[in-house]
């Protein structure tokens, strides 16, 4: 891709095809175990796919999974496309750093850590260790400029977020985790979601826009408008890029750049919801071999997600009707992520069975 950063376009040639070789064995174990052939769905699939990245068969099981909660203000909170008011952005990344909120209380039932990152809080953010996350600042502005009026960044500056996103997964990479999840915090996000995807896929900003964290109709029809004129304003031949600076967010360029970096350093990435979903559209269009690495935690209720996904050919593991974000769904999705992979390390086969060894 031309016009990027060093850094990014380093990142983008260290990202290997999975290994054919170990996915094939991975298959070939999966038929050869005690079970009818298929008979654990897609968590057979999901095993050949951790071979394939891990470049071994059996997988190791992941032991480390940890969180990187991607947090940014929204300049287009100036139309009124959600009831809430940005501080509870901030207010939010302090409920992580205490340990209280809903991705606390899942990561510590599945055993992950949580980092939040302030990607472009507009209130005041601390760094710092709390009981329930770390904090750390890649905080590129306080909030994207009003994607109703404008672009919502500067190339620039989504590069710089992009670079973020990297940097973060390589720090939870260098720290242990050989499971990132991701996460977002960031009130309005759901509109520059709903944009992204549809600019990246080709959708009807009626098909792809939804309440978010709660909206009337009224509300789902300003925003929904704000979507369709913002995705016009794209001009033809802009790159996956130019897409995220006009109609994104932060916290989604930080999130592509997660995943980017994740599939750099080998290491497989769980998708949460909608804004990570119409990130994962960004990492697709910057380096479309990254998207091997990612397994969709779960299908949210907002109405984009579902057409990123088909986008991505990502099957959610999971559909509770969340709309949380946070990383909730994709935290929940880590025991099936490990389940699989202990399948292929634990299982006996059918040949030992049927000689008689156990
Ligand atoms: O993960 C999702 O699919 C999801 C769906 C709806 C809302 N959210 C969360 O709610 C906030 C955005 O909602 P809104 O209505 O302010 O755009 C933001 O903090 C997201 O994490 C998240
Ligand atoms: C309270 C609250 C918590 C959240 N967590 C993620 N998005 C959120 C939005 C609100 C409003």
């Amino acid at each position: 891709m031309a016009g990027v950063s060093e850094v990014l376009s380093s990142t983008i040639a260290r990202i290997q095809p999975l290994d054919a070789e170990a996915v094939a064995a991975a298959e070939t174990a999966q038929a050869g175990l005690v079970k009818p052939a298929g008979s654990l769905g897609v968590l057979e699939a999901l095993s050949a796919q951790l071979a394939g990245i891990a470049r071994a068969c059996p997988p190791p099981v992941p032991a480390k999974p940890a969180v990187g909660v991607f947090a940014g203000d929204h300049g287009v909170l100036a139309q009124g496309v959600t009831p809430w008011p940005s501080d509870i952005t901030f207010v939010m990344c302090n409920v992580f750093q205490a340990g209280g909120a809903a991705i606390n209380v899942l990561s510590r039932a599945a055993g992950a850590s949580v980092t939040v990152v302030d990607m472009g809080v507009a209130g005041p953010y601390a760094e710092g260790t709390g009981p329930g996350a770390e904090l750390v600042s890649k905080k590129v502005r306080p909030a994207t400029s009003d994607l109703a009026k404008g672009a919502a960044m500067s190339r620039d500056e989504a590069i710089q977020a992009l670079e973020a996103g990297i940097a973060v997964a390589d720090q939870l990479v260098d720290g242990g985790a050989d499971l990132l999840v991701t996460g977002d915090m960031g009130i309005g996000n759901t509109t520059p979601s709903a944009a992204l995807i549809a600019a990246l896929t080709g959708t009807a900003a009626d098909v792809v826009t939804g309440r978010g964290t709660g909206i009337d109709d009224e509300t789902l029809a300003l925003k929904t408008g704000i979507v369709a004129s913002a995705v016009e304003r794209i001009a033809e031949g802009a790159d996956a890029i130019d897409v995220l600076a006009e109609v994104g967010g932060f916290e989604h360029a930080g999130i592509a750049g997660f995943v980017l970096g994740g599939a750099a350093r080998g290491v497989p990435v769980v998708l949460d919801g909608v804004i990570a979903g119409s990130a994962a559209l960004v990492a697709q269009g910057i380096a479309p071999t990254a998207i091997d690495y990612c397994v969709a935690g779960h299908r949210s209720a907002e109405p984009g997600h579902r057409i990123a996904l088909e986008k991505l050919a990502l099957r959610p593991l999971l559909e509770l009707d969340l709309r949380l974000g946070e990383g909730t769904g994709a935290v929940l999705a880590t025991p099936i992520v490990q389940a699989s992979a202990r399948i292929l390390n634990e299982m006996a086969t059918l040949e030992s069975v049927m000689a008689g060894g156990q």
